[in-house]
């Protein structure tokens, strides 16, 4: 059997006890699968003093994520520590300059300073992965690695942030409000310390970028993401949506276009029958379509600490087998920059809208969307006391400037009772 491969591990929270627990309880099957013991040299963490509900006997304490990175005895840098940069960037430098191997969970350092990190570890010849930092126990980087290769990818697209599905599920299934779960979640502690990371998209749109680069080797491309979260998703949205057949989804696509590679993040309709409609709770999905294989649908635990230090392992052993390769899937200095596009593609759109209640209110309506090329495809309007008519529209495939072009015509008809919403249907 090789030398034990000797882990330093920066971050003992959740995922980090995850990774260490793993280690301690499975080192049979470990070694029996990767041919070496792996082993934990020393470990770091903010505060030495607190209880973390497992032993850390046998292992060196350093208070200095950088002095762990760079220990004679550590073979591969393990960062859990997170945040874009700070500690966590500066420890993973220190590592590679030191000739470490470097595993991470951290989508937002990679999906801000991927491509600078990516070059570092190729001139050093080393390795640098990062399973777990997109859709948490979900295999996905390994499918687009490896069992894609031979694939020209067309299109990566899913729920990626299982705090967002949490919430848009809570709401349709319980009738309440975006702050009332909201709250909600924020007091089970589902969302992150900052939860604008994720309710704002930004998490999502992280690991999208991340995605990207990989399916379509660009370099990682973060501000080129059109971003929106879900903070204006309204209840009556969401009761509207399911009316119609359609579940509200934080939903991440990214696609190459003759203009240039288009991600976009910001909440979608999906047809209810579908994968991603049926996708309840934390749970997330990732839908990859590819030349040869068609589509694929990946499912899974995207967060918590054992599906997150699965995917934390999967790497360590991956580095124990010797097994190394270009950080996202092609050399760092043969990724291109992207093309950021906006989408061109017609698609269908939702939209609801309180009309005054008059005569020829919605024949007003009809003719903007009419004269802007906006096709309708199903209507419905509902019983109603108040003084304004509540109706949704479902288009056809259209444009999104032949749709603003109309939202935009519409403020001059005289009989819109509030701002209409418009949602984009996504086929999937
Ligand atoms: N939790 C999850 O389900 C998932 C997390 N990730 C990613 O994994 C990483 C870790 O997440 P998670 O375990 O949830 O985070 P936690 O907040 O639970 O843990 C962070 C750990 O880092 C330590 N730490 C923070 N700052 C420093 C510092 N300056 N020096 C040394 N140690 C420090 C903390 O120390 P102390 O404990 O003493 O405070 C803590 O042990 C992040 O990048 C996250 O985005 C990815 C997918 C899913
Ligand atoms: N806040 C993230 C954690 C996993 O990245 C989520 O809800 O998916």
């Amino acid at each position: 059997m090789s030398d034990p491969l000797r882990l330093g591990i920066a971050g003992l929270g959740t995922v980090g006890v995850g990774v260490v627990r793993i280690i301690r309880q499975q080192a049979a099957l470990l070694s029996a699968r990767t041919g070496r013991e792996i082993t934990i040299s020393a470990v770091s963490a903010r505060s030495k003093g607190r209880d973390r509900g497992i032993s850390l006997s046998g292992y060196a304490w350093e208070d200095d994520p950088v002095t762990l990175a760079t220990r004679d005895d550590v073979d591969v840098f393990v960062e859990l520590m997170g945040g874009e940069d700070g500690p966590a960037k500066d420890a993973t430098e220190a590592a590679l300059k030191a000739g470490k191997h470097v595993v991470t969970a951290n989508k937002a350092m990679l999906a801000i300073h991927g491509q600078a990190l990516a070059e570092l570890a190729e001139s050093k010849g080393l390795t640098l992965r990062y399973e777990a930092a997109v859709a948490g126990g979900i295999p996905v980087i390994k499918t687009l690695f490896e069992g894609l290769a031979g694939n020209e990818i067309k299109r990566v697209m899913g729920v990626m942030n299982g705090s967002c599905n949490y919430i848009l599920t809570r709401m349709e299934n319980s009738g309440k409000t975006y702050q009332e779960i909201f709250a909600e979640a924020d007091g089970l502690g589902y969302l992150e310390a900052d939860p604008q990371l994720d309710v704002g998209g930004i998490d999502a749109a992280h690991k999208l970028a991340i995605l990207s680069s990989i399916a379509f080797g660009t370099k990682v491309d973060f501000d080129g993401i059109q971003l929106e979260g879900i903070e204006r998703v309204s209840i009556e949205d969401i009761t509207a949506a399911a009316d119609m057949g359609y579940k509200i989804k934080l939903l991440g696509v990214a696609q190459k276009t003759g203009r240039g590679l288009e991600q976009r993040m910001q909440p979608c309709l999906v047809p209810e029958t579908s994968p991603l409609g049926q996708l309840d709770g934390g749970t997330n999905m990732v839908v990859i379509e590819g030349d040869a294989v068609g589509q694929i649908v990946l499912r899974g635990a995207g967060a918590g600490e054992g599906p997150t230090a699965s995917a934390v392992m999967a790497d360590v052993c991956d580095i124990a087998r010797g097994w190394s390769g270009s950080v996202f899937g092609q050399p760092a200095a043969s990724l291109e920059t992207a093309q950021s596009a906006q989408s061109q593609a017609a698609a269908p759109y939702y939209l609801r809208m309180a009309l005054v209640d008059k005569p020829g209110a919605l024949a007003k309506i009809a003719t903007v969307l009419g004269e802007a090329g906006v096709s309708i495809y199903r209507m419905r309007q509902y019983e109603h006391d108040a003084p304004s008519a509540p109706v949704l529209i479902v288009t056809h495939k259209t444009t999104h400037a032949a749709l603003e072009a109309a939202l935009e015509n519409m403020q001059g008809t005289g009989v819109l009772a509030g701002e209409p919403v418009a949602l984009r249907i996504e086929e999937v």
